[in-house]
């Protein structure tokens, strides 16, 4: 997952690949509810590991459930649930607990409901825009039956304390009425928790105005039908619950990818799955068609979003499915400019509004109020971070209209606030394809972690930049001059990759010492084809294998570097090498260190920074570093050595030390390692389009 402050997509050209979704947030947050209530073990396959499943789950615990992640590596988001039979353990009931449920409406909602009617001391909070969600309506529907519920803070929202009600006081005879055309959750949560009064007799719930998102009680029911709990819909406007009703696990459910999330991919293919071409036969080549494919969910799913097919191929996009698979192709480009009732599917619809940046005319997406009460205003968000990008939009009370940039000049760059909203987020990914070639800023690109944490790096598996677009840093430097450091602190406040290229002759180095070939212009050829035949993995925290042996502190040492310095010198090992160096180069971007990276492997790197200082300095440095990870070593050796290696680096005929013609000089010799980062940031930043298209 991304968790930088922001992350730069640049810009995107095609697409094609599989992908795997996680699991549907919907389905997860209800399976554990149910699980949780039932009595005996569930297990749950294919979990949605995300923010609001922990803190359903930590929930659970504290509700009494045994919660247990299986360990088994294939099978991590397997979870064995082991219920409370619908009854709180009596310790638990008469002490107050504290449940913090961050963001999660499927997580506060069902489980007010819930514990309302289980008869403990709670207090449920959140995060402070969780606080702004409305839950008066499921109050007062919970009310209407004799549950004690007060407002801690403001009056119809979050946090809320419940106190017990005695079973025998409930008011079960009456129907109870909840508003239908604010949430659906409301509906959700008493049809989940209602079960656990109805013993007796019938409950009866009565929608009061027009039911929206039917889609998600549509899951609700089938979900509560698993469990055993079968419930009369008359209209979606009457739901009996019956007597006698009673959670039965099924023992093992499967969660089905999320549909809300496909909706991202199926625009990815929609927009940019291009016809590619292979060899054929006759020596020539044939046109074949890269589709997108998505993986977890196919054209039977439960969930509603799965509608978003059809809104998709409205737009253009060509789709083909099976069982749990969606197969993407771009069809009419243009896309189509479409006037669409949204109601049935109010999350997907967001990414609607991103594919209408890529339309023939104007976009209406009609009936989408509930998208302000959701994780931010998301009619007010994404009508200004459409503006941002140039579109033309009118924002009204429950619709947006949205009229793409009218041509490739009238594209911006735009930094997208993201609003602490996954949605947000993942739809306007989807403005890297711009026709302007633009890079698009993403802030809080972590908020995915809500219900898809490895989003981006799913989506920058499936699709190719415009070529020469992948940013590269290049710092070059000599020995010891931090050029490690810095480099991997810019590379991680900007979520780039990192290529030390210097371990790369490191382990050149080693390993043909290890294989006893010396290292001189006679054995050249000799060392460059064992090159070839290096499987080198690197890992976090510099951690390099060398077919499959942990080196990562074999070639740290002097004596490695020494060996790098002689190896380095040989051409053959040199263009041996430039091919795993020029692979790197990697969405979303790279910061490479070494001697010669903006001088020959990236010569057109839109950023070059030549790092140095003082040799005395340096030494010093270095022998600090050494004495820290208690290798013996005197400066004076160290400076003498440095020195050595600076000047064969420097006067060797191929690819030699020297600042780029276009790079920045840094002389960090009374500069702390927090300054040197931010100058290279600073200076980065000044080749970024956004601050201008912000100004
Ligand atoms: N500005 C700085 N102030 C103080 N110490 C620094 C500074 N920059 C780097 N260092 C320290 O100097 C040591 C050497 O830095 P680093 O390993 O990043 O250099 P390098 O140029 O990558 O070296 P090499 O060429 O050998 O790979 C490290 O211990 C690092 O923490
Ligand atoms: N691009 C590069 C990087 C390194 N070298 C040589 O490797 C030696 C070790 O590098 P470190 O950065 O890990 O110290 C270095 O002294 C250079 O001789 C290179 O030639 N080109």
């Amino acid at each position: 997952m991304f968790s930088t402050a922001f992350l730069d997509i640049p810009a995107l050209q095609s697409a094609h690949g599989e992908v795997q979704l996680p699991g549907s947030k919907s389905i997860s947050n209800r399976v554990l509810l149910l699980a949780a209530l039932s009595s005996g073990t569930t297990t749950i396959h294919d979990l949605l590991d995300s923010d609001d499943t922990q803190v359903m789950l930590r929930a659970l615990e504290q509700l009494g459930c045994a919660v247990v992640r299986s360990t088994d590596p294939a099978h991590l988001n397997s979870y064995h649930i082991t219920g409370i039979a619908g009854q709180l353990a009596p310790a638990l009931a008469a002490r107050s607990t504290a449940l913090f449920l961050g963001n999660a409406g499927t997580a506060m909602r069902p489980l007010t409901a819930a514990l309302a009617l289980l008869g403990g001391h709670f207090e449920m909070s959140g995060v402070p825009r969780m606080h702004e969600r409305p839950i008066g309506d499921l109050v007062d529907a919970l009310r209407q039956l004799g549950c004690k519920i007060d407002y801690l803070g403001n009056e119809g929202f979050p946090p809320l304390r419940i106190q017990p009600v005695a079973a025998a006081q409930l008011q079960l005879n009456a129907p109870i009425t909840v508003r239908g055309d604010v949430s659906s959750q409301f509906l959700t949560a008493l049809l989940m928790a209602l079960p656990l009064v109805a013993k007796q007799q019938d409950v009866v719930i009565e929608v009061a105005g027009e039911l929206i998102s039917k889609p998600y009680i549509h899951i609700t029911l089938e979900l509560l039908k698993r469990f055993g709990i079968d419930i009369h819909n008359e209209q979606w406007q009457r739901f009996t619950v019956r007597a006698g009703s009673r959670y039965q696990s099924p023992h093992e459910i499967h969660v089905e990818a999320d549909a809300s999330s496909a909706s991202y991919f199926i625009a990815l293919g929609a927009i940019a799955a291009s016809k590619g071409s292979k060899p054929n036969a006759q020596g020539g080549t044939t046109s074949v068609d890269r589709v997108v494919k998505v993986m977890g969910v196919g054209a039977q799913s439960i969930q509603g979003d799965i509608r978003f097919v059809e809104a998709a191929r409205a737009m253009g996009a060509a789709i083909t499915s099976g069982p749990n698979w969606l197969e993407i192709r771009r069809g009419t480009w243009p896309l189509q400019a479409i006037d669409m009732d949204c109601n049935h599917i109010p999350d997907a619809a967001m990414t609607l509004a991103a594919m209408a940046l890529y339309a023939n005319g104007t976009t209406t997406l009609r009936n989408i109020a509930s998208w302000r009460v959701k994780e931010t205003d998301r009619l007010a968000a994404m009508a200004i971070e459409l503006r941002k990008l140039g579109a033309v939009v009118e924002e009204g009370a429950d619709y947006l209209t949205i009229t793409p940039p009218a041509n490739r000049e009238a594209w911006k760059p735009a930094s997208i606030h993201t609003y602490d909203d996954h949605r947000v987020a993942m739809c306007f990914s989807l403005a890297a394809f711009n026709p302007a070639g633009l890079p698009v800023r993403i802030e809080d690109p972590k908020c995915v972690a809500k219900t898809f944490p490895g989003y981006f790096e799913a989506m920058f598996s499936a699709v190719r930049a415009v070529p020469g677009s992948v940013p590269v840093i290049c710092i070059d430097g000599p020995t010891a001059s931090g050029k490690g450091t810095v480099a991997a602190a810019v590379a991680e406040h900007l979520g780039y990759h990192l290529l030390d290229s210097g371990a790369l002759y490191r382990i050149t180095g080693l390993a043909a010492t290890r294989a006893g070939i010396p290292i001189d212009a006679e054995h050249a050829s000799q060392i460059a084809a064992l090159i070839a035949q290096m499987d080198i993995q690197f890992g976090a925290d510099q951690q390099v294998r060398l077919d499959g042996e942990d080196i990562s502190l074999a070639i740290r040492s002097e004596e490695a570097g020494m060996n790098a310095s002689l190896v380095s010198a040989l051409p053959a090992v040199r263009q041996a090498l430039v091919q795993a160096q020029h692979d790197f180069r990697q969405l979303p971007g790279l910061v490479a260190d070494g001697r010669d990276m903006g001088t020959v492997i990236f010569p057109l790197a839109p950023l070059k920074v030549y790092l140095t200082a003082s040799a005395a300095k340096r030494a010093e440095r270095r022998h600090k570093q050494l004495i820290e990870k208690g290798i013996p070593a005197t400066i004076a050796d160290l400076r003498a050595d440095l020195e050595a290696r600076d000047s064969r680096d420097m006067n060797r005929a191929t690819a030699p030390l020297h600042a780029a013609q276009d790079a920045f000089l840094l002389d960090n010799s009374e500069m702390g390692v927090d300054n040197a980062v931010a100058q290279v940031l600073s200076w980065w930043e000044k080749r970024q389009p956004f601050g201008k298209a912000q100004a």
